[in-house]
């Protein structure tokens, strides 16, 4: 297929890590994101600052719901802070909503509006300045991070909120805590043991880790064996099982990524040269149930199963012409069932990460799908017509977006997303109590742990009569951990929170 005068087309991609250890001379979140802007305007071959219409930047955590505020002070308009660096003009500055899907969910909107001629030249920016920001505050040292701005992003996409009052206060507030439940989830329905599944996350994971050791922009080059990464150690205490540290997303890191696009025609008239275009073929974005005590089981994602076929479908092709793929990765089960509902074989697991994911190559915030994207488009470019394939995950494997990329020429006209997330939506979830009372069985769990001992455990069970409730347990936790346990008996009574104990 040829490109037409409006076919969306990424051209120029940047990444950035900062190395500084002195937290005084390291790059503000600012500057990194507009040293990644300057890589990617340059990557495109073409002077093309001056005529960015369309800036986005991906929200930092500091400004996603509190949950790590910035001691040092926040900026305005994000993206003016880095369109005024760069000396761009964009008519439109955009401040997108929290989830780590954004950085895909972007690129598939951006592409859309190129190709209805409401933009002609976009950048996505986002990362991470944690590393600094932790190490400052350990020094005791104060940066000024602050930039007024003379007026507020216009923020673009659905503001969600991912826990209700009953769910946080049984414990469904940090991913570390939440995703473990989906891990034992999806090692109870594959039939494997405690000790089987932990070998089969160890071997998961070391070749991503040893795919970041080769990547020069991870923010920890280190390869580590299967039982480095799975065996609690004291470098790598257990946070809630069965994740230990180096199982889960790394966000103290310095990290910047950037992303430029245009439609056919402004590449053209920049000249930019044919062997830095890459088209987005497939798109999709879908979210499952919100909550988590509505979702229909935790050991598969209707939403990922439906999304990544409708973007592959778009495209014209299947799972098996997939060359160059990044899974999200934010913890090991996000690879599992996203590799399982979209039909990728994990017999070799290094072919499922670009970066080395986001517990090695590193976690920046909500930004690390722009790093794949980066990656796939230069892996694309190295293997003309060769397809790439990028699975973004926002908050609790709760919302979800896809592109598939190739050199050739095209572009997948983007369908609304509510034509098929209307089939997720219909979905029956299980009925729902906050206050059970009664026998039942345990549906997964996971015991949260604090300077590695166990504290409680977080309980999701479903009563007799199929009711499913949340409960905490605080006693009795080792056999949790030691033996096959998913659809165990258990007693939970009704309380604030719901206590449970195995029976
Ligand atoms: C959709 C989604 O993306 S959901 C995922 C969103 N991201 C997250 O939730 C992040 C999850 N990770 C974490 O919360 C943290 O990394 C934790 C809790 C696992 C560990 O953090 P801490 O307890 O602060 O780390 P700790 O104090 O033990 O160690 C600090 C050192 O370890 C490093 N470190 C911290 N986390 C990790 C990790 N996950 N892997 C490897 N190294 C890590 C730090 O960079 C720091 O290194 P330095 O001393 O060289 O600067």
């Amino acid at each position: 297929m040829a490109a037409g005068p409006r076919t969306p087309v990424l051209v120029g991609v940047g990444q950035y890590v900062g190395r500084e250890s002195d937290p005084a001379r390291a790059l503000s979140p600012a500057d990194m994101l507009a040293e990644a802007a300057r890589a990617a305007i340059a990557n495109c071959g073409a002077d093309a600052a001056g005529v960015i219409d369309t800036l986005v930047a991906i929200r930092l955590f500091a400004d996603s719901r509190g949950a790590l505020p910035s001691p040092f002070g926040a900026y305005r308009n994000l993206p003016h802070a880095v369109a005024r660096r760069i000396g761009a003009h964009p008519r439109d500055l955009v401040y997108g909503p929290v989830g780590g899907n954004t950085p895909q969910m972007f690129v598939n909107e951006l592409a859309a509006r190129i190709a209805k001629g409401d933009s002609d030249v976009a950048l996505i920016v986002g990362g991470e300045a944690l590393r600094t920001q932790a190490r400052a505050e350990k020094a005791g040292l104060t940066l000024d991070w602050g930039e007024d701005a003379p007026s507020d992003p216009a923020s673009c996409g659905e503001e969600i909120r991912y826990a209700s009052g009953h769910e946080i206060r049984h414990g469904i507030a940090l991913p570390t805590s939440v995703y473990p439940l989906f891990e034992n989830a999806f090692g109870a329905a594959m039939g494997w043991s405690p000790l089987q599944h932990r070998a089969e996350i160890g071997h998961l994971m070391a070749p991503f880790s040893a795919v970041a050791a080769e990547n020069p922009f991870a923010q920890r080059q280190a390869a580590y064996g299967a039982e480095a990464l799975v065996e609690p150690g004291e470098d790598n205490r257990i946070i809630a099982y069965p994740y230990t540290k180096r199982l889960c997303a790394n966000m103290f890191v310095d990290q910047a990524a950037a992303v430029l696009m245009m439609s056919t025609e402004a590449a053209d008239r920049l000249g930019v040269p044919a062997d830095r275009r890459v088209y987005l073929h497939g798109s999709a974005d879908t979210h499952e149930k919100i909550l988590l005590s509505e979702r229909i089981d935790y050991a598969t994602s209707p939403a990922i199963y439906i999304g990544a076929a409708h973007a592959l479908a778009e495209a014209g092709i299947t799972p098996d012409d997939l060359s160059y793929i990044d899974l999200y990765s934010c913890f090991p089960v996000a690879v599992e069932i996203a590799a399982a509902m979209i039909g990728l074989p994990t017999g070799d697991p290094a072919r499922l990460t670009l970066t080395g994911g986001l517990p090695y190559f590193g976690g920046p915030g909500n930004a690390y799908s722009l790093h794949a994207i980066a990656e796939v488009v230069e892996h694309c470019r190295n293997d003309a017509g060769a397809w790439g394939f990028v699975f973004a995950n926002g908050g609790f494997l709760t919302k979800h977006s896809f592109g598939v990329y190739s050199t050739s020429p095209g572009y997948g006209a983007r369908s609304d997303p509510a034509s098929y997330q209307a089939a997720i939506d219909a979905m029956p979830s299980p009925p729902f109590t906050e206050t059970p009372a009664g026998e039942g069985r345990l549906e997964t769990f996971t015991v949260v742990h604090h300077k590695g001992s166990p504290m409680y455990a977080i309980i999701i069970g479903r009563l007799d009569s199929g009711a499913r409730f949340l409960a905490r347990m605080h006693a009795g936790l080792e056999p949790l951990m030691e033996a096959p346990i998913i659809g165990h008996r258990l007693r939970v009574t009704a309380g604030e929170p719901n206590i449970a104990a195995l029976i």
